[in-house]
């Protein structure tokens, strides 16, 4: 018998049991009804990472009996998502976990009350403000990746598509930070009531930022007279609209087709991955790890159910934000980006490939034990060191999880100044550090830049051979930079032609000029970019292997 995800699945409830899926413990249907007038949580973001961490809070919460809606998710980047993947299903989905034994465990998640594709403001939109307006609504999270906030370009000149949003006023928006805020503009004429709105994204201080961008657009709309100052003090209120800082951490690749596969081969029907036109890579099923952990400052001016009681932590700002730089810029995202780009150099399919290269491994042990942990607060609830030596050991080499460098380096531009910038500013300010003792860091570096060399989007390879870069929006604008410089070419000029991006503070959080790194990254770029097959001699020699 073939599984679908919007059988009747207590009905065959031995079928499902047969191929070893969980099953909800509540009525989808039932719940549904309830959400619609009881909403209490929206989600921003439809991707993969909310399919295995949100949806299966909220499945928890269900299971348990703490809450009698579920989460609604809306989606204003790529409505293709809630139409090829959520729409078709009921808005169900089946996570499947990948183990590091080799066991795989799945679950049927049904609860996602309802979905919202943003287009343009109509019956989709209407919908939304409906959820937006209702009292009792009390969270937001929000997974849009780095450059969803951004509104601004380098020049701090409104990006084109947030532009017309401003000139316009909140009938005009759609784009996420624009939508957010309108919807927040209907909650205030609304009667104002509280709310949290959580950005569940990877960056440090992620909820201040957000907050940042949610009233910077207020007080334009607010200069053209389309809200009143009200309004914006309603944004900036913390008592009234939270931004608590957060935590997430769960590997989620994007959907692979080795486990398509596997789910077909156990009887499940719904096993279609879809690249969307905005290239998006979903699927009715998500796919990811055992070890996950959430973490948020526990700022709820509304109410918030027993999230504790679904494996969320919840904690003083202080103790997120500790755990949320030692994740992010520490332990686990930037061994990932050096992973990722020197991984890309030797063209590796999978993560867990790169860290079974011993040179590669090293390059990753040195960034995370020697440079990251001394400079890192141990936050309290996890050790720094142990959860280090896991990403290490147990999760990036985990070979069951179809996790790549393809994936890990899209817009590597937008994560380096957290990812390493935010170290490398510890080090230049503190006085009981020398940066000159950073030499994984700048490698990495330097092994990015030597990636990027090539055009349109264009590189080559450690072996010679051309690959596609990952999309990253500022490519383009890079590899015009580096343009003068070729592999295995005249790199007479390295020192010119680096020295601006290096300054460039937008990448590194500092300038890099200022600072022993630039001369060294040039150094180490030169040796790398000298020819093909240097990755490894370079990497072993600067590592002392
Ligand atoms: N996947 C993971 O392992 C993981 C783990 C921890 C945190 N995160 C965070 O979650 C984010 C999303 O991860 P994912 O796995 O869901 O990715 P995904 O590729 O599956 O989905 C990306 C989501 O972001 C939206 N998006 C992309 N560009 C946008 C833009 N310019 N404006 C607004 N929305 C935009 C997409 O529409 C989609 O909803 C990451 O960028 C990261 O910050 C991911
Ligand atoms: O999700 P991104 O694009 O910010 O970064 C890619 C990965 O490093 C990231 O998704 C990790 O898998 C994640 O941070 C693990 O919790």
């Amino acid at each position: 018998m073939v599984l679908h995800l919007t059988d009747d699945f207590k009905a065959n409830a031995a079928d499902w049991e047969a191929a070893g899926v969980k099953l909800p413990q509540y009525d989808p249907a039932e719940v549904a009804a309830y959400t619609a007038e009881h909403p209490y949580w929206v989600h921003f973001g439809a991707g993969n990472l909310f399919r295995e961490v949100q949806a299966l809070i909220a499945q928890s919460l269900l299971n348990q009996g703490l809450v009698k809606s579920g989460v609604i998710v809306a989606e204003t980047f790529d409505a293709d998502i809630i139409e090829d993947s959520f729409k078709p299903y009921d808005n169900r989905g089946l996570s499947v976990i990948l183990k590091s034994d080799g066991s795989i465990d799945t679950e049927l998640v049904a609860s996602v009350a309802a979905s919202y594709g943003v287009k343009k403001h109509d019956e989709v939109w209407d919908g939304l403000v409906k959820v937006f307006t209702n009292p009792e609504l009390q969270f937001v999270t929000v997974t849009i990746t780095e450059k969803g906030y951004a509104i601004k370009n380098n020049d701090g000149e409104l990006l084109p598509w947030i532009k017309p949003e401003v000139e316009n006023g909140p009938d005009s928006a759609v784009s996420a930070m624009g939508a957010i805020t309108a919807l927040l503009f209907e909650r205030f004429k609304a009667g104002a009531k509280p709310i949290a709105m959580v950005s569940t994204d990877n960056f440090s201080q992620n909820g201040d930022r957000f907050r940042s961008v949610i009233v910077e657009f207020a007080e334009l709309w607010a200069k053209k007279g389309f809200v009143s100052e009200d309004f914006v003090r309603y944004v900036d209120d913390p008592e009234q609209v939270s931004f608590p800082l957060s935590m997430i951490d769960r590997i989620t690749p994007n959907p692979a087709e080795s486990v398509s596969k596997l789910l077909a081969e156990k009887g499940f029907g719904d096993n279609k991955i879809f690249h969307t036109a905005k290239g998006t890579n979903v699927a009715p099923f998500a796919n990811s790890e055992e070890t996950w952990y959430l973490v948020i400052e526990d700022s709820f001016p509304n109410g918030r159910p027993a999230l504790e009681k679904a494996g969320v932590f919840l904690g003083d700002r202080d103790t997120v934000n500790d755990s949320d730089e030692m994740k992010v810029t520490t332990c686990l995202n930037p061994v990932h980006t050096a992973l990722a780009v020197t991984g890309r150099l030797m063209s590796y399919d999978s993560m867990s490939e790169t860290i079974a290269d011993p040179t590669l491994k090293a390059l990753a042990e040195r960034l995370s034990y020697k440079e990251g942990l001394p400079v890192v607060t141990d936050p309290g609830i996890f050790s720094p060191k142990e959860f280090a030596e896991k990403v290490i050991d147990v999760r990036v080499p985990n070979p069951s999880l179809p996790d790549s460098p393809v994936r890990i380096s899209t817009d590597t531009s937008q994560k380096v100044p957290i990812r390493f910038g935010v170290t490398i500013k510890k080090y230049v300010e503190s006085p009981d550090h020398d940066v000159n003792e950073l030499v994984a860091i700048p490698l990495a570096i330097a092994a990015w830049l030597r990636l990027l060399l090539g055009k349109d989007g264009k590189a080559t390879d450690d072996n010679g051979n051309e690959i596609t870069l990952s999309p990253d929006p500022r490519i383009p604008e890079l590899q015009a930079a580096l343009a003068p410089l070729t592999l295995g070419g005249d790199l007479s000029k390295a020192d010119e032609v680096l020295k601006p991006i290096l300054a460039d503070t937008t990448l590194w959080n500092v300038d890099l000029t200022q600072t022993p790194l630039a001369e060294k990254i040039v150094g180490y770029f030169k040796e790398l970019a000298a020819g093909t097959g240097t990755l490894h001699p370079v990497l072993n020699k600067e590592l002392g292997l």
